[in-house]
C-alpha cells in the first residue's frame, strides 16, 4: 500500500481538493491520505494554521473571536460547498471551532497547539465526509484512535516509539480508504501536541512506517525537489533521485519543501519517498531512496541556505591544551536549556552556532556573561546575523577539488566565509556567511556546479 500526503498548498480551495482526491483515487494502492490544513490560495494569502494561531491569541487576549472564527469557517465552507455539501453538513466545523475555548488545557502552550491542530483535524474530517458523499468506503481516522503518541514540547513534539506498536494493529479492508490529519499527535495524558511548522510531512512518514507502506508519496505545489530554492535561483534544475542522507541535510539547511524530521521514520521503515506535484501528477517528481538503491547523477545534488542562525565566537590561546573547556560551555547552555547546532573549532578558537529560534536577547546576554566569567576567553564575539550554506552530494567524496571550486566561486563575489565545515560522511560541506551574503553565495555556488 501507499501513503499519500497532500500539503496545504494542494488543499487550499475546493478545486484543489478535487485534484487531490482524483490523485488519491487514481491508484487502488493509495489507501491512506494524510492532509494538511488548507494553505495559501495566492502568494500573499494566509494559511488556515496562521488564522488558528490568530484565533488562539485573540482568545487569550480576551478579545472578540467571532470575526476570526467566521474567517476560518469560510475556508472550510468554500471547500465543502464546492462538493455540494449542505449548510447542515458543515455545521460540525462551526461547532468544533466555537467550542475550542471551552476545552481543558494544561496551559496556554497546549491551548495554542490544540487550536493549531484543528486546521488539519477539520480538513481530514471534511475530506472524509466528501469521499463518503461520493459513495466511497472512506473514514476519518484520528491520532487518538490510531494511537499516534507524542512527547516533548506541545508545539514541537516528537513521536513516541509506542506509536508503531499501535499502528501495527490497524487492518484495512482492500477497498478501504482512511483520511488522517497531519501535524499533531496525542500526549500520554491525552492532550493534543503538534510537530513544528510544516510537520504534516512527519505524520505522513510516521504512517508510512507504521502501516508498512511500499511508498510514501508527498504531493506539493512544485515538480519535486529542485537543486536550489526557486525563490533564490530562477528555474533551478530538478533532482530526479537522491538519498535520505542528502535530503536530510538539505531540508535541515533550508529546503522547506520537505520537513527534515520527516526523513527519520521513512529511514527507520526503509520506505522510499516520492515528492510530486498535485498540479502535474504525471511528472515523476523526486525519489528519495536509501543509499543502497542509489546511483549519483551529479557531483553536487543541491545547495541550500538558512538564515536564522547566530554564532558565538570564542578565542583563547592554548585552548587545545585546556581540559574541560567545551564541557564548561555546554554546562552553561544546558543550564538554560539552549541547544546548539554546530561547534567548529581551531587550535585557539571555537565557534558555537545556534538556531535563533531558541534564543532571545535576555538569554544571549546571560550566556555571554556566564561564559566570560567561567571561561575567561581573550575574545568573545556574538555574531547575530549568521547564515549557513550547505552543499550536498553523495558523489562529492569521490571528486577532488570541490572545496577549491566552492571557495573560488565565493571569492569571485568577494565573499570570505566565516566558517567551513566538512561533515564526517563527506557528503556535505557547510559554509557560514553573513546573512546578507547568503543568497549571493548560493547563486555563486549553484552557477559553479550547475551552469
Ligand atoms: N529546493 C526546493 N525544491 C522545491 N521547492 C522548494 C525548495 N526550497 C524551497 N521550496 C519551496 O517549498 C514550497 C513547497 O513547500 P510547502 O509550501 O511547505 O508545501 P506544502 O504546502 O505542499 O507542504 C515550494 O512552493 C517552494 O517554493
Ligand atoms: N499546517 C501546518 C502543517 C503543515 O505541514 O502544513 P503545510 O503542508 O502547508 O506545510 C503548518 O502550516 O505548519
Amino acid at each position: 500500500m501507499k501513503v499519500i500526503k497532500f500539503g496545504g498548498s494542494s488543499l487550499a480551495t475546493g478545486k484543489q481538493v478535487e485534484r487531490a482526491i482524483r490523485i488519491f483515487l487514481a491508484d487502488d494502492n493509495r489507501q491512506a491520505m494524510v492532509v494538511s490544513a488548507p494553505g495559501k490560495r495566492f502568494s500573499d494569502g494566509i494559511k488556515v494554521t496562521d488564522l488558528l494561531i490568530k484565533y488562539a491569541k485573540t482568545y487569550l487576549n480576551k478579545q472578540d473571536t467571532s470575526e476570526i472564527v467566521e474567517q476560518i469557517f469560510a475556508r472550510y465552507q468554500e471547500i465543502g460547498q464546492y462538493f455540494g455539501l449542505t449548510k447542515e453538513d458543515l455545521n460540525f466545523v462551526k461547532e468544533i471551532l466555537t467550542s475550542l475555548p471551552d476545552q481543558q488545557y494544561p496551559n496556554d502552550d497546549y491551548l495554542l497547539a490544540a487550536f493549531k491542530a484543528h486546521g488539519e483535524r477539520l480538513n481530514a474530517y471534511l475530506i472524509a465526509k466528501i469521499l463518503q458523499h461520493q459513495g466511497l468506503n472512506a473514514k476519518f481516522l484520528d491520532p487518538t484512535e490510531a494511537g499516534l503518541i507524542v512527547t516533548g514540547e506541545p508545539n514541537d513534539a516528537s513521536v513516541s516509539p509506542e506509536t508503531y506498536l499501535n499502528l501495527d494493529q490497524i487492518r484495512l479492508q482492500a477497498d478501504e480508504k482512511i483520511v488522517f490529519p497531519g501535524f499533531f499527535g496525542i500526549t500520554p495524558s491525552g492532550h493534543i501536541a503538534t510537530f513544528s511548522r510544516g510537520g504534516s510531512d512527519i505524520t505522513g512518514a510516521i504512517l508510512a512506517r507504521g502501516l508498512h507502506a511500499d511508498l510514501y508519496e508527498n504531493f506539493t505545489d512544485v515538480d519535486g525537489i529542485f537543486s536550489a530554492n526557486p525563490a533564490i535561483i530562477d528555474d533551478p534544475e530538478s533532482i530526479h533521485q537522491m538519498t535520505y542522507r542528502e535530503m536530510r541535510e538539505l531540508s535541515y539547511a533550508g529546503f522547506s519543501v520537505f520537513h527534515d524530521e520527516a526523513l527519520i521514520p521513512a529511514i527507520q521503515g526503509d520506505v522510499p519517498i516520492n515528492v510530486k506535484n498535485t498540479n502535474d501528477p504525471e511528472n515523476p517528481g523526486t525519489m528519495i531512496l536509501p543509499e543502497k538503491d542509489f546511483h549519483a547523477e551529479q557531483t553536487v545534488t543541491g545547495v541550500a541556505s538558512k538564515k536564522h542562525f547566530s554564532a558565538l565566537y570564542l578565542h583563547k590561546y592554548l585552548l587545545n591544551k585546556e581540559a574541560g573547556f567545551t564541557l564548561r560551555i555546554l554546562q552553561i547552555l544546558d543550564k538554560h536549556g539552549i541547544p546548539y547546532e554546530h561547534m567548529p573549532s581551531g587550535i585557539d578558537d571555537i565557534t558555537i552556532i545556534f538556531d535563533r529560534k531558541f534564543l532571545n536577547d535576555q538569554l544571549i546576554d546571560l550566556i555571554c556573561s556566564e561564559i566570560q566569567a567561567t571561561i575567561n576567553p581573550d575574545q568573545l564575539e556574538w555574531i547575530d546575523d549568521y547564515a549557513i550554506i550547505m552543499i550536498v552530494g553523495e558523489e562529492m567524496k569521490n571528486q577532488d577539488g570541490i572545496n577549491a571550486r566552492i571557495l573560488n566561486a565565493l571569492l569571485r563575489e568577494h565573499i570570505s566565509p566565516q566558517m567551513i565545515n566538512q561533515g564526517a560522511s563527506q557528503i556535505s560541506i557547510m559554509i557560514g556567511t553573513k546573512k546578507e551574503e547568503a543568497d549571493t553565495a548560493v547563486k555563486a555556488i549553484y552557477n559553479e556546479f550547475f551552469k
